[in-house]
Formats: structure tokens, C-alpha cells, sequence
């Protein structure tokens, strides 16, 4: 039965409740995003109402209903479900992405501390994300005029670098190439709803292949491998340097507070690794699709570089001095979103939102991505144009109105490294080279969207400018 003023969506079948009619406009609409947004529209509403198997799923639209949930302590916890269970390797809220209350905090206390003890944020940061541009540029050197897929490469280049503050060494080049296809594969499996698994998580005895299952199993082993091999390595004292891994080894010794525990920091370094793996490698490549498709914007940019940074190694700093790339930047984070949807949170206690009354222990999501194309908050939202990041007096703007690593107390503790990544991996490649379509095929715009999304596989052409 409906809770009382429980907010309209789709009508509730016998067990299934609204999972068929989703899964449906899913199909049809592309994403799971794209759905939520026309059902929010067919029944006028910001608030969607739903029930996914025994599930309730609400999904907020417009920007006073998502900053309510992100600044709301209601609102601060994460489901415990199929879904998050196998996400986890099978522990209950562990790690700090889906961990709740004191263990949450406490932990995701403990690794923005650590991070930045061991360099994560500072200037050795910068250091290695230059090092890892130095390494790009030879390897797009080495592929002399070929066609490219600059997503992957910068998908690796991504996590060289967290890892190194996390274990304090590289994943092997092969494994590591292996693990981000597979988890480019997780979205068969899971949406940011929860997907086919969540709702029926029987339907993997059945369909163990199409329902993504045996992928999640596979992916779960291998990820589980690296990182048990990691903390073993560190327990023998055989990798050099202060990292991460050590920091939480010599918690657990402390034997101070008994959330310390070896599958706890198991699942710190998993969501470290998840959430690293595909943001900023998405965000860069909408940048370079953009500019691959407008030679002229690409032309602003390189003008931009030359005169104020030269030959030098791009840092963080220059983000300030490069205005016009800088601005392109923003709106290539408002006209492409990476996070569409943000959550999964659990509410905590009976609320109301918009008028509508949500009952305890929903799953609630928020939609971003229509926020940034709101006509009541930016002018022409469908036209591309950095210009609107740029004031009278030719200054940076930022706008309060872009959410890419959230808000509130569960906002990305990444963002440095996705910012500093994004900024200097993006100068740095078109400090050197211009890029072409290869073989005379345009890659198409419309992005995938799953439970991030990212443009449509594609190569590039770079050649050198100088
Ligand atoms: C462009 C790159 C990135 C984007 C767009 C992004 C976006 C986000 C967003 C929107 C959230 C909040 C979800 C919510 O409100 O429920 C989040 C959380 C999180 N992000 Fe990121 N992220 C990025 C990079 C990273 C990186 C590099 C790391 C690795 C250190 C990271 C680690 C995390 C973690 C651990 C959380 C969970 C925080 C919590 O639940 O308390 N992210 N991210």
C-alpha cells in the first residue's frame, strides 16, 4: 500500500511495484536518468514516487529539493541492499562510501587526514601528476599520428596516481588495463538505482550472465586480489615510503578503535579505486571531444597556453591565468555531466520534501544534470558557451549552480586530485598537440549514461603543434 502523500510516479505492480515500467522507459529513453526525468514530467511532479520490488525509490529534480537532501542529516545515509552488499565485496556499509553513521565519519575523517599526510593535495601531488602527463605524451609520441583512445589512457593515468598515495606503488600496466575494462563493464550490472540485481537479486541463479552477476563476481575477485596483494606487501615492510596503506596498518596495531580492520581498509582502497577509475577520465573526454569538433575553440585554448604558459609544465595555479580554458572547463562540467544522478542515500527518520511525505528507510536520488540546464538559471542552457564563466572584467566566475562533486557532508573528498588531474592533463596535451577526427569519422556527442556517464568509445588524431 501507498504511504499517505506519498510523492505520484508510476502505478505499483504486485511484487515488481514500478520496476518493469523503469526498466522500460529505460530502454527507451536511453539511461535510467533520462527515464526519471520523463516520468517526473508525464506526472507533473518534482518529487518521483516509486517502488522498485520492496524497495521505495524517490528521485528529487530541482535545485531547492537535491540541496535539501545533500544539507538535510536525514539524508546523510547510504541503503543497505543487494546492491550495496555486492558492491562491497559482500560486507555490510563498509568502507566509506556506503559505511553510515560513526564508522562513516571516523573514516572518512581518518583518510582525508592520512591522504594529505602522506602528499595527496599538495604540491607532490602536482609533481605526480606532471609525471604521469610526462609519460602520456611519450606514449602518444610513440603512436606517431595514430588514432588514440585517450579515455583509456587517461583512465590509467587517473589511478597511477591516486595509488601511489594509496599503496604507494603503481598497479602493474597489463592488470591495471584488464580491471578498468571490466568495471567499464559494471554498469550491465548496476545503475545508480540498483538495477535488475537489486530488485531481484533471485534473478542471478537464474540469468547468471545477463544479469550482469557473474561480470560483478569476476570483477570483485580480481579488484580483491590487487589490493590483498597490496596490504600484504605492505605487512612485509617490502614497499618504500609513507603511503596510505601503512597509515591504517599502524592504526590497526594501535588497536585503539575496533572499526580499524584489514577489510575495512580493504574497502577504503576499493572505493578509492571506483570512484578515481572513470570520473575525471570521463569529464576529459567530453573536453577533447569538444575541441576535436571545434577547431576554433581549440585554437582559443592554444593561443591561451602559448602566450601566458609557453613551454613550462602546466600546474594547478595557472587555473586562475588561463580564464578562457578555465571557463571551458566549467561548462564542459555543466553541458556534460559525469554525475546525472547523485546517491543512493537512505533516509533516516520520516520526512517531507516539495510537500510530499517519504517515509524512513527510502532510497532517495538526486538529478544534477537537469538542474544544469535549467532556463531559469542559465541563459541558452542548450547552447555550449565558456563565455557565460567569464565577468565584465575578464575574470573567472564560478557559479553556485554546479554540483559535480556534490555538496554538503558527503561531498567527493577527490576533488583535488580531479581538479588539479583535469586542469593539467588538459593544458598539458594541447601544450603539444592539436587534435584531428580520425579516419574522417566525427564521434558522436550523445553521451552513455549509466551510473556515470561517458562519451561513446571514440579515437583522435593528435599531432605535434611545434
Ligand atoms: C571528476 C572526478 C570526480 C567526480 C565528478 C566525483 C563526484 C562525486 C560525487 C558527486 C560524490 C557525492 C555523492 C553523493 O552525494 O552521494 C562523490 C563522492 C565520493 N568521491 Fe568523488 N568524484 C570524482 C573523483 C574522485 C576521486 C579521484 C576520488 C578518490 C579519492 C573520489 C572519492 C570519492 C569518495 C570516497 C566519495 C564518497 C564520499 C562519502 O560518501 O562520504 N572521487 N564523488
Amino acid at each position: 500500500i501507498k504511504p499517505r502523500k506519498y510523492p505520484p510516479g508510476p502505478v505499483w505492480f504486485p511484487f515488481i511495484g514500478s520496476s518493469g515500467i523503469l526498466q522500460k522507459m529505460t530502454k527507451k529513453y536511453g539511461s535510467e536518468w533520462r527515464a526519471c526525468l520523463e516520468l517526473s514530467r508525464q506526472y507533473s511532479t518534482n518529487v518521483l514516487g516509486m517502488r522498485l520490488s520492496t524497495e521505495l525509490l524517490v528521485v528529487v529534480f530541482g535545485e531547492k529539493n537535491v540541496r535539501q537532501v545533500f544539507n538535510e542529516k536525514e539524508f546523510d545515509d547510504r541503503p543497505d541492499n543487494f546492491f550495496a552488499r555486492l558492491r562491497c565485496l559482500g560486507y555490510k556499509n563498509k568502507g566509506i562510501t556506503f559505511a553510515n553513521g560513526e564508522v562513516w565519519k571516523e573514516h572518512r575523517q581518518f583518510a582525508v587526514k592520512n591522504l594529505k599526510y602522506v602528499g595527496y593535495g599538495k604540491t607532490l601531488m602536482e609533481k605526480e601528476i606532471q609525471n604521469e602527463l610526462s609519460s602520456l605524451l611519450e606514449q602518444i609520441k610513440e603512436n606517431n599520428d595514430k588514432p588514440i583512445n585517450i579515455v583509456n589512457l587517461l583512465g590509467e593515468s587517473v589511478i597511477n596516481v591516486l595509488w601511489k598515495f594509496v599503496a604507494g606503488e603503481r598497479i602493474k600496466e597489463e592488470k591495471l588495463k584488464h580491471l578498468l575494462d571490466l568495471f567499464r563493464q559494471r554498469g550491465k550490472a548496476f545503475s545508480v538505482a540498483g538495477g535488475m540485481l537489486n530488485q531481484m537479486p533471485w534473478c542471478r541463479f537464474i540469468i547468471p550472465e545477463l544479469s550482469g552477476y557473474s561480470l560483478i563476481k569476476k570483477l570483485n575477485g580480481e579488484i580483491s586480489k590487487v589490493i590483498e596483494e597490496a596490504i600484504e606487501k605492505h605487512k612485509k615492510k617490502e614497499v618504500e615510503g609513507h603511503d596510505f596503506i601503512y597509515k591504517f596498518l599502524n592504526e590497526i596495531d594501535a588497536n585503539k578503535n575496533a572499526t580499524f580492520t584489514e577489510e575495512q581498509l580493504k574497502i577504503v582502497c576499493l572505493d578509492f579505486f571506483i570512484a578515481g577509475s572513470q570520473t575525471s577520465s570521463n569529464y576529459l573526454g567530453f573536453a577533447f571531444l569538444k575541441v576535436l569538433k571545434s577547431q576554433d575553440i581549440q585554437e582559443k585554448i592554444f593561443n591561451e597556453i602559448d602566450t601566458i604558459i609557453g613551454d613550462r609544465p602546466p600546474c594547478w595555479n595557472d587555473n586562475e591565468r588561463l580564464v578562457y580554458t578555465s571557463a571551458f572547463i566549467q561548462e564542459v562540467h555543466r553541458y556534460y555531466p559525469v554525475v546525472c544522478m547523485a546517491g543512493p542515500r537512505s533516509l533516516q527518520a520520516d520526512t517531507s520534501i516539495d510537500g510530499y511525505r517519504i517515509p524512513k528507510g527510502a532510497t532517495v536520488l538526486m538529478s544534477l544534470a537537469d538542474i544544469y540546464f535549467d532556463p531559469e538559471i542559465w541563459d541558452d542552457p542548450q547552447v555550449f558557451r565558456p563565455e557565460r564563466f567569464i565577468d565584465e572584467s575578464g575574470m573567472l566566475k564560478n557559479s553556485e549552480h554546479l554540483y559535480p562533486f556534490g555538496s554538503g557532508r558527503r561531498r567527493c573528498p577527490g576533488d583535488s586530485l580531479a581538479k588539479s588531474f583535469i586542469f593539467i592533463m588538459f593544458v598539458g596535451i594541447l601544450q603539444k598537440y592539436r587534435i584531428h577526427v580520425s579516419n574522417g569519422t566525427v564521434p558522436s556527442e550523445i553521451p552513455v549514461i549509466g551510473i556515470l556517464s561517458s562519451p561513446r568509445p571514440y579515437t583522435a588524431e593528435f599531432t605535434l603543434r611545434k
